[in-house]
């Protein structure tokens, strides 16, 4: 006899989602934000074209849990994106997505009253809420893109994507960047492994056709033209960093010897700091070395910073967490974002 529990027998239930369009509708992309999320992509084209000599800085906190103190960090990175702006474009790190090694708090879209109720509907409108605000600011954003369908109801606010460590070499991300409208930066594997990524911007420079989901959430053919804006982060990797000039060297060459621009971006945490946020300055300081002594493909650095350093775990009683500080990866505080990137300003103002 045939039964119902011949499929979807470890599915506990569906729950609709509102369509990308409907989301859009219900909170419309301003002409302000669309001229942030405009000018900030044209920015870090020319950046990766380098028709602009400028560094682009993807800071920010590791996720996004608590909105007012997300808006109060970017009010804070929006006033320094004023000093700074002659030797760096700031884009701030706007994470909604987390991959995780194993299991833990999969971030603010997926569960976003942190209390296993996986709100992804609300989690949905309240990101793009967020990034509105952000982008309303004037300050461009980034985030990494996990979810092949969340693009759909963000992407319309987002100036740079990164594919991350644990997803580089998806067939179905490489599929997805190959479609986004932003420059994307692909990891280096958790391994260390950068010819994974060299692999990834190769393929999303292609046409793609692959199932998706349209705006109105019908799912569909997905036919892409191919991004051309593919490029390389070092984030270390394999109990190793790869910042160093000589890594950074073998990476250039990579990328060389597939016929690809030499366009690469140093995350200073993750595993190249160790995962040890303290460390992302030295780290920092390295690559501005590198600048200074000519190199010509770092083109960007990722720092996660927040308002307070270090991180925290989630507890029971949300009253209890620690404002402007991180429930993922430890960050750096403020004091120390703002004086790593004016030193970096400094450092800059004087590059051949
Ligand atoms: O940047 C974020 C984390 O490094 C990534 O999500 C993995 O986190 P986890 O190892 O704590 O799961
Ligand atoms: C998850 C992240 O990084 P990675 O993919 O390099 O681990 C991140 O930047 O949040």
């Amino acid at each position: 006899m045939i039964t119902s529990d011949i499929e979807n027998s470890n599915v506990s239930s569906f729950a609709a989602m509102p369509t990308p369009a409907e989301l859009h509708a219900k909170l419309p992309l301003t002409e302000r934000a669309f001229n942030t999320v405009m000018k900030g992509r044209e920015a870090l084209r020319n950046i990766l074209d380098r028709k602009d000599k400028r560094l682009f800085v993807v800071v920010g906190p590791c996720s996004i849990h608590d909105p007012q103190a997300g808006l109060d960090y970017a009010r804070r990175l929006q006033k320094l994106q004023a000093e700074v702006e002659d030797t760096m474009l700031l884009v701030m790190r706007v994470y909604f997505e987390k991959p995780r090694t194993t299991t833990g708090w999969k971030g603010y879209i997926n569960d976003p009253y942190m209390d296993d109720s996986f709100r992804v509907d609300v989690g949905m409108e309240k990101a793009r809420q967020f990034l509105l605000d952000v982008c309303e600011l004037g300050l461009p954003t980034a985030t990494e893109a996990l979810d092949p369908i969340s693009p759909q109801y963000l992407g319309d606010l987002i100036a740079w994507t990164a594919i991350g460590a644990r997803t580089t070499e998806s067939q179905t991300h490489r599929e997805m960047a190959s479609g986004l409208s932003t420059p994307v930066g692909f990891k280096n594997g958790t391994d260390g492994d950068v010819g994974i990524a060299v692999n990834a911007v190769l393929s999303s420079s292609k046409p793609h056709s692959f199932l998706g989901i349209s705006d109105r959430g019908t799912v569909s053919i997905v036919r892409t033209s191919g991004n051309a804006y593919g490029h390389v982060v070092l984030r270390g990797g394999g109990d190793r960093p790869n910042y160093d000039s000589v890594s950074v060297a073998i990476a250039e060459q990579a990328l060389k010897k597939a016929g690809l621009p030499a366009n690469l971006v140093v995350d200073c945490s993750h595993a190249n700091s160790y995962k040890k946020p303290e460390l992302q300055p030295l780290v920092m300081s390295d690559v501005m070395q590198q600048i200074r002594h000519g190199n010509q493909s770092l083109v960007g650095v990722m720092i996660e910073s927040n308002i307070v350093s270090g991180n925290q775990p989630i507890p029971d009683d949300l009253s209890q967490m620690v404002y402007g500080c991180s429930v993922t990866d430890g960050c750096i505080g403020w004091e120390d974002t703002e004086a790593m990137l004016r030193s970096a300003h400094q450092e800059l103002l004087q590059r051949p």
